[in-house]
């Protein structure tokens, strides 16, 4: 056996754990290589003195330490150049090598060689990454999976609270190889949803929405671009425009009713009244008949059950991080993604959902199979249908059924939570409660029914919802979002594809913007203030603000205004036997939209 053998497949070894580095990690990396590849360069160099045959070896370092100083400064023609070479150099350096025992130490060489891979990848985010003073501040991290650690998922938007007692209203961290961002103070969320807007609007790209959104062809989870613009334009013009939702006045009342029967026949039975599934079923079936029409729900009371769950499926894989998020081009997490069985079960919920909406689909297209559907108005169903025959906006059925989902996703349960957590602060506050029924049964008499019209009336009531969306926003981290580009807050550098979370629920008891944030005081919203939450008062922004603000925020509002006041009109509302007011917590589930954990389960009774 040659006696420079052994170095020699070390160095081939190292060569080729660089050319791997170098065609996986981005530019950011090579620098750090840089520095190993000066040390590794010397001991190269000196090998290459005592063995000239083994110069070729130092020609390969030379290039890949050229070329990791290159990607600084020259044109992406130039790296595929010195990449095509390095991969010619390596192919007639292995096939010019092979003897036995060469060969076998080749194979070992390159089975350790994603091990190899792995640990310097843990290396390099090992080595303490020396902090620019223009990085907002944050905690220090653990190597490899960064802050994870330090975060309470249960609740994510309390720890992230907790976390600006000690370093201000913006905070960086790092989700495993990402960076993220969070703000918490009005003013900065101004800067970054308003000021700055255009470079704070892109959507990460995680892998659990990918799939379920059929690949990125959603809006609110798509990228800000054409197709984001085209989507967003048919949402507000077509879907959702202000004629539009009041055209759906009728399916909102007539479920209203419907529920209020429910509870009123509860409450003749004196049995309690499970708030929390009432309130979500019912924001379910209006949301499914807009979608699918008035008659949808008499079809099979069961299949809306199912849908239901497969919708909440759909929630938690949104926002469910895989491995392959975390740590986003290390060998194996694809791998590891797939053994979890999370994408299995994925790939199944999304199949069941598609499948829904195809059979939706061929009943409209095929209407005499169903004629119940021909006498009624236009649902969104048809008015999709209709924009893909009109070939306007180049709609496929895709696009149809990712629509669909964003509205029942995004719709269903928002108004719902917001419901139950103004139910919840009212039964804690029985004065505020005793003035909202006062309010309500005032301006209506003794009519019996709550319309739409009659909502302008009610301005105690508008702010009681107001102050629940300032304590409990059913998004506490809206919806995440990265940046499109490089930006500066606050002086802080922020770096493009950047995670950023806006905690709308710590900014709405920012102790700066609100008198004893912690109470329950709707009438901090009457009078002079006139703060609302429509995206110019970034103390309140449950719906967002700029680019991406909520587009179902009118239908969203109307419909948690009619609920509640029929509540509070209707019924007189008391705890279970056994039950004190400060039994009922205010503890919430974690998931994107912020849920009551335990279910409100209250007394009726009949007020007239
Ligand atoms: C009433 C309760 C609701 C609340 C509190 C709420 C809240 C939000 C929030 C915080 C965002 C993210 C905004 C941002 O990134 O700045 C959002 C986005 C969105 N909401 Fe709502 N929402 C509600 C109801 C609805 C309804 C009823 C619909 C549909 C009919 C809807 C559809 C959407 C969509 C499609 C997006 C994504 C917009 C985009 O990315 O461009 N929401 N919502």
């Amino acid at each position: 056996m040659p006696r420079f053998q052994a170095p020699t497949q070390f160095k081939r070894f190292l060569l080729e754990t660089y050319f791997i580095i170098l065609l996986l990690v981005d530019s950011e990396i090579f620098f750090q290589v840089d520095t190993l590849s000066l040390s590794t360069d010397k001991i190269m160099f000196d090998h290459g003195r005592k063995n000239p045959k083994k110069k070729m070896i130092f020609n390969h370092i030379a290039i890949v330490h050229n070329y990791n100083k290159m990607t600084a400064n020259t044109t992406a023609a130039a790296r595929r150049s010195v990449h095509s070479y390095l991969i010619r150099s390596i192919s007639i350096y292995s096939t010019t090598k092979k003897t036995s025992a060469c060969m076998l130490r080749t194979m070992i060489s390159n089975m350790l060689l994603p091990f190899l891979f792995l640990f310097l990848s843990t290396l390099l985010y090992i080595l303490p990454k020396k902090k620019s003073k223009f990085n907002p501040p944050g905690p220090p991290g653990l190597p490899f999976i960064g802050n994870l650690h330090q975060l309470d998922q249960s609740s994510l938007h309390t720890s992230l609270w907790n976390l600006t007692k000690s370093y201000g209203p913006i905070v960086s961290l790092r989700f495993g190889f990402n960076s993220a961002v969070v703000i918490s103070s009005a003013s900065l969320a101004k800067e970054v949803l308003k000021t700055q807007d255009l470079s704070f609007c892109d959507r990460p790209s995680f892998i659990g929405q990918q799939k379920l959104t059929y690949d990125g062809l959603d809006m609110a989870f798509s990228p800000y671009n054409e197709h984001w613009r085209k989507m967003r334009k048919i949402f507000t013009l077509h879907l959702f425009s202000p004629k539009r939702v009041h055209s759906f006045r009728h399916i909102r009342e007539d479920e209203v009713s419907t529920a209020m029967k429910t509870i009123h026949d509860l409450a003749l039975s004196g049995k309690t009244v499970n708030l929390s599934e009432v309130m979500k079923n019912m924001t379910t079936i209006i949301m499914m008949k807009m979608c699918f029409g008035k008659k949808y729900h008499c079809r099979d009371g069961l299949e809306i059950k199912k849908v239901l769950g497969l919708l909440n499926e759909v929630q938690a894989y949104l926002v469910d991080l895989y491995f392959s998020d975390i740590w986003p081009g290390l060998p194996f997490v694809g791998l590891v993604d797939r053994l979890t069985g999370k994408m299995n079960r994925q790939d199944k919920c999304f199949r069941s959902l598609d499948s829904f909406y195809q059979q939706l689909i061929d009943e409209r297209l095929n209407p005499q199979e169903d004629k119940s559907y021909e006498e009624e108005e236009d649902d969104l169903i048809d008015i999709l249908l209709q924009l893909e025959k009109d070939k306007l906006f180049s709609l496929t059925h895709d696009h149809i059924k990712v629509m669909l989902m964003d509205v029942l996703v995004a719709g269903t349960d928002t108004s719902a939570a917001i419901v139950v957590w103004a139910m919840t602060l009212l039964i804690r506050n029985p004065v505020v409660m005793q003035k909202a029924q006062e309010e309500v049964r005032n301006v209506m008499g003794k009519d019996g029914k709550i319309s739409e019209d009659d909502l302008p009336k009610l301005a105690y009531l508008k702010a009681i919802i107001k102050e629940t969306m300032r304590l409990y926003p059913p998004a506490p981290l809206l919806v995440p979002r990265e940046t499109r580009k490089e930006a500066t807050v606050h002086g802080y550098q922020i770096k493009q594809k950047t995670l950023v979370y806006v905690n709308a629920w710590a900014i709405g008891r920012d102790p700066k913007s609100w008198n004893n944030p912690g109470e329950f005081f709707p009438e901090r919203f009457m009078g002079k203030c006139d703060i609302d939450f429509k995206g110019n008062d970034f103390e309140l922004i449950p719906f967002g603000a700029g680019r991406r603000i909520c587009p179902g925020m009118s239908i969203g509002v109307v419909t948690v205004e009619l609920l509640l006041a029929n509540l509070l009109y209707l019924f007189d509302w008391g705890l279970p036997d056994g039950i004190r007011k400060e039994n009922i917590d205010f503890d919430a589930m974690p998931g994107i939209t912020m849920h009551k954990r335990n279910e409100l389960c209250l007394l009726a009774h009949v007020n007239f």
